[in-house]
């Protein structure tokens, strides 16, 4: 089920599929209510809405980290037949995540490169970490020195790059970000969402980018879906984006 190499085409199936969802936690009433959203293969989808609506719960559903109380989640087609390490393998690695905070999302006895290398360990791909963490180290603009220093030694920018490496790693068919970018500076955030915009653009791979930045989520993704009251998302198409268009309107670089 990985993107690479795959040719995006109408007949291909979405790379994710949600129908109605009903979700939440413990014995409250439900978060999500019958929500249903597609993610066509290729295809980038911004999710925007105000806070506690539900966009991150949708998000860990949609990764397959969240089990839902009702509903199907289809990636690349196939229903989820498990959820999290009971899914198969394929589903469990066809989503790449990326989480707002990189300090929670990361193991603190972890390398950056043992960080960045994790799914390809978890995955029996030990064999393929020097080569794939220093591509990709590279991409995301981690120099060598910075990959033998663990999270407490890095700043949070240079974390979240790792984050962001480590999500590509098993060159995911589907990105699902939640909101990768709240607490980056202008340049560390044009300069990620370059990596996953070149990312795609190589694999074919599509996006689920959540967030409350209105103005980078229109510009990044190819339609925003409005989640207030996500109840029942409604599907909205709103300024469909030139694929060529640069991100947020700011230079490619790795600072
Ligand atoms: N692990 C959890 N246990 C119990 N309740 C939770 C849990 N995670 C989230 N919630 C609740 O679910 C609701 C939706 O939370 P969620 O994080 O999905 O919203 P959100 O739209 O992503 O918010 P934000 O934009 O502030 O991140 C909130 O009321 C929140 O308190």
């Amino acid at each position: 089920m990985s993107a690479a190499g795959n040719t995006p085409g109408a007949c291909d199936p979405p790379a994710l599929r949600l129908s109605g969802i009903t979700a939440g936690y413990e014995r409250r009433s439900p978060v999500l209510r019958d929500v249903s959203l597609t993610v066509r293969k290729g295809e980038a989808v911004g999710l925007l809405g105000p806070s506690g609506c539900g966009k991150s719960t949708l998000a860990r559903v949609a990764a397959l980290l969240h089990r839902p109380w009702a509903g199907t989640v289809h990636l690349a087609g196939q229903p989820a037949r498990g959820w999290r390490y009971r899914a198969p393998r394929a589903q469990r690695t066809f989503a790449g995540v990326v989480f707002q905070q990189p300090r929670t999302a990361a193991d603190p006895r972890l390398t950056l490169h043992a960080l960045i290398a994790e799914p390809l360990r978890a995955t029996g791909r030990a064999v393929e970490a020097t080569d794939r963490v220093g591509r990709l180290a590279d991409a995301v603009g981690l120099g060598p020195e910075l990959l033998t220093r663990r999270p407490h030694e890095v700043s949070d920018g240079q974390l979240q790059r790792a984050c962001v490496a480590r999500a590509l790693v098993l060159d995911p068919g589907l990105l699902v970000c939640d909101e990768m970018t709240a607490m980056l500076d202008a340049s560390t955030t044009a300069a990620l969402v370059t990596v996953v915009e070149d990312y795609r653009a190589r694999t074919g791979a599509a996006l689920l980018a959540v967030g409350h930045d209105r103005t980078l989520l229109e510009r990044w993704c190819d339609r925003t879906v409005e989640a207030a009251g996500l109840g029942a998302p409604d599907e909205r198409s709103r300024t469909p984006r030139a694929r060529e268009t640069t991100p947020a309107g700011t230079p490619a670089s790795g600072t």
